[in-house]
């Protein structure tokens, strides 16, 4: 068994996002978000699940922040409900949702836990959505003046802000794919969106600069990687699309000032054209102190003609799933980190998201998440190895401190390391959450 061992000045820690666990959906002046259309739509989420009460961990996060306390963690990544402040998306600002904020930013800095604040993690405000959303510019001048809100606020208290997390998710999941809110299904829309949210990233970091703040900026995208499942030209070309729909495409603008061509080509010949204007791409092009990495799966994949967006299949390798039914793939972790340094140069990269779906519940009190175990194992192996390797990780937070509220999947699945009982909101921390309490303690495990 090999040992395997951290360095000292690592950051650790968990992640969750405002949607997901904080509940208090109609409270304190908050404005609703296009998750609340969307989950009290009937038919888009298992159960009907809605996002109405989460973890109610806006009346619980004293206690939320004590299970952190004990887990022992540097950082911890959560994201602010931009309706809490802007009701209406902009105008009026809404004082009590400052003030949770404040309340919360506070007892974390209290506890010495550092927050890492991602500004957009999917609850659009509503009143912006009936505007046309992302598909409307004015939206991103919105999320600029919401962004500069934030940052003048918890100037001196928080100094690690993500822009935008996934932003795959927000356009293509759900403007094209239609499996997440608003639930829209029209490539050129999902297009359109891409590019707003990349120049509204690229917008916030501007004025992040101009503002002069002590701190870091960064954002999030969402990895995969698809192995061909040949080295015949056809399934690497088909595998590379797909990879590139993830990486390049939302990566290449930043760090590159530019779009991969061979994906901007293959999307013209589906009749889809990127709404580019002056100056846009030198917007988007801003540096950034880090790159936030979110890896939960990868592939293998080979060309099948006319099959799907890019002529592609996925292959079943009988690889062992989670329970949410993603391949357990800790290679592809590697794959995804060690192809980003290639391209980009060794950018700063925190993990803000890597974690398993495990749904096992209570039995005399213990939660026995052995697969979660395995998987953080593996994982953290496949992470050292990049790092062997050169790549520039500064901190891994694990997806999630505790089970909440996953989207179009409701309650239904469960990632955190810390069960949540839905009927009664009572945590039990999983056998996870000692053994990555134990790790974290150590910076070592055996493997
Ligand atoms: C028809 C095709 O559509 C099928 C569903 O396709 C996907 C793809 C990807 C995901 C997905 C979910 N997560 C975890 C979240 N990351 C952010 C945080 O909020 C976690 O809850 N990452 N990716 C879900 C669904």
């Amino acid at each position: 068994m090999a040992i395997i061992q951290f360095p000292k000045d690592l950051k650790w820690g968990t992640a969750t996002a405002s949607y997901q666990i904080e509940g208090a959906a109609y409270e304190d002046g908050r404005g609703l978000s296009i998750w609340d259309t969307f989950s009290h739509t009937p038919g888009k989420v298992i159960n009907g699940d809605t996002g109405d009460v989460a973890c109610d961990s806006y009346h619980r996060y004293e206690e939320d922040i004590e299970l952190m306390k004990e887990l022992g963690i540097d950082v911890y990544r959560f994201s602010v409900s931009w309706p809490r402040i802007y009701p209406k998306g902009r105008g009026e600002i809404n004082p009590k949702g400052l003030e949770f904020y404040h309340k919360f930013v506070d007892k974390l800095l209290e506890n010495g836990i550092e927050p890492m604040c991602t500004l957009y993690h999917w609850d659009l405000p509503q009143a912006l959505q009936d505007e046309g959303g992302w598909n409307n510019r004015e939206t991103i001048d919105a999320f600029v003046t919401y962004a500069e809100t934030m940052f003048r606020e918890f100037s001196g208290k928080i100094k690690s802000w993500i822009t935008l997390n996934e932003p795959w998710c927000t356009s293509f999941l759900s403007n094209y794919e239609g499996a997440h809110a608003p639930g829209n299904t029209d490539l050129q829309l999902a297009t359109n969106i891409s590019h707003h949210l990349l120049l509204a990233h690229g917008k916030a970091v501007k004025k992040y600069r101009e503002m002069g703040l002590d701190g870091e900026i960064g954002y999030a995208p969402n990895t995969t990687w698809l192995e061909p499942f040949s080295n015949r030209q056809e399934d690497i070309d088909a595998s590379r699309r797909e990879v590139a729909w993830y990486l390049e495409w939302f990566m290449d603008p930043v760090f590159k000032g530019e779009y991969p061509q061979f994906m901007v080509d293959w999307f013209e010949k589906k009749g889809v054209t990127l709404p580019i204007q002056e100056g846009d791409l030198e917007e988007i092009k801003q540096p950034i102190d880090f790159m936030g990495i979110n890896y939960y799966t990868g592939r293998v994949c080979r060309y099948k003609e006319d099959n799907g967006l890019f002529d592609s299949e996925y292959v079943d390798l009988r690889y062992d799933l989670t329970d949410i039914g993603w391949p357990i793939y800790p290679d592809g972790f590697y794959s995804v980190l060690s192809y980003i340094t290639e391209r980009y140069g060794k950018v700063p990269i925190y993990i803000t998201e890597n974690g398993s779906c495990y749904n096992e519940e209570p039995v005399d009190g213990r939660v026995k998440d052995e697969g979660r175990i395995e998987y953080l194992k593996q994982h953290l192996t496949a992470l050292n190895r990049a790092m062997d390797s050169g790549v520039n990780i500064k901190g891994y937070l694990t997806w999630s401190l505790m089970d909440n509220f996953e989207w179009a999947e409701g309650y239904s699945m469960r990632f955190g390391i810390v069960f949540v009982d839905f009927n009664t909101l009572e945590r039990t921390k999983k056998d996870s959450f000692y053994w990555y309490k134990n790790f974290l303690n150590a910076k070592w495990f055996e493997a």
